[in-house]
């Protein structure tokens, strides 16, 4: 029988199972299976899946993200902010500001301590990709988008599409409680068009500086929140001109806030909190 020790953890209720590779040692060809494991509710621990924590030969820490079904994610907002507050704490970094390499790239993580505890964490999730080609999704690419016409199951819906290094699909919904989450999230999240698969946002927008949000994500279905899912939103609605860039917008999650800006040099700044559910050792 084989164990690991792990930390669950949770973003605004999005929660994964972490594990500190820096002292763990799991099997490349087994970390598909053991995310779908730890994930079940019923027979493992129960999250949105696995995180690892891993060095880097480029960055002090290297986070990889697998969803509940066992698909590599590219990228994780809220699990940024876990990691960085993991790492923090646990002493594998000294600085309060510090690099984190994701399988999409480079982000900068700040976290804000009180008594020794990261309370919130503020990540740099970089420039969103907006191209076809980048999102990735089919047709001309270098073109772009926004509020395109899309026909999914018969019914006309209107798209923007962005990439935060994951594929994102928003929507926007007069009335966020009537969101088609789990009939039209599916669908989506699997369309032919979009290569990779995508993850899907629905968002209300209550004002220029405040969104309502839900997701049904790629690998994991519903989640209470999606970190990159809400930088994606308000990217979008900068795009469709319902917020503004270079201002910060209140992202209402079902799990809770998130701060997001799009800044005019381009980098979305995403802050929120992050925190520590229980340790423990998995045996499989
Ligand atoms: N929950 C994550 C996103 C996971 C993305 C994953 N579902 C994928 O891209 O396959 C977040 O806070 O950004």
């Amino acid at each position: 029988m084989r164990s690991f020790s792990f930390t669950k953890m949770h973003g605004l209720g999005n929660s994964y199972i972490y594990v500190n590779m820096f002292k763990e040692r799991l099997a490349e060809e087994e970390l598909s299976y053991i995310a779908k494991r730890v994930a079940n509710v019923h027979t493992g621990i129960g999250s949105d899946g696995l995180i690892l924590i891993c060095p880097s030969d480029v960055a002090p820490v290297k986070m990889r993200i697998f969803n509940s079904d066992g698909s590599e994610g590219k990228n994780c907002g809220n699990g940024l902010r876990c990691v960085a507050k993991y790492v923090y704490e646990h002493g594998i970094v000294q600085e309060k500001q510090f690099m984190i390499e994701t399988l999409s790239g480079l982000v900068q993580a700040r976290v804000f301590v009180e008594d020794r505890k990261v309370n919130s964490v503020e990540i740099n999730m970089g420039k969103p990709r907006l191209s076809r080609g980048e999102i990735p999704m089919v047709g001309k690419e270098n073109d772009v988008v926004i509020n395109e016409r899309m026909d999914f199951a018969g019914h006309t819906y209107y798209m923007t599409g962005v990439s935060m290094g994951n594929p994102h699909a928003v929507f926007y919904v007069d009335r966020i409680e009537e969101a088609p989450v789990t009939t039209l999230g599916p669908i989506v999240e699997k369309d032919e068009r979009f290569p990779e698969g995508i993850n899907v946002e629905f968002v209300e927008v209550v004002n220029e500086r405040e969104l309502h949000f839900r997701v049904w994500e790629r690998g994991s279905g519903v989640t209470e929140a999606c970190g990159t899912g809400a930088c994606a939103a308000v990217v979008a609605s900068v795009l469709n001109g319902k917020t503004k860039r270079n201002e910060e917008t209140v992202v209402h999650l079902a799990g809770g806030d998130l701060y997001i800006t799009w800044k005019e040099n381009g980098d979305v700044l995403m802050r929120g909190a992050a925190e520590t559910i229980c340790t423990g050792v998995y045996y499989y």
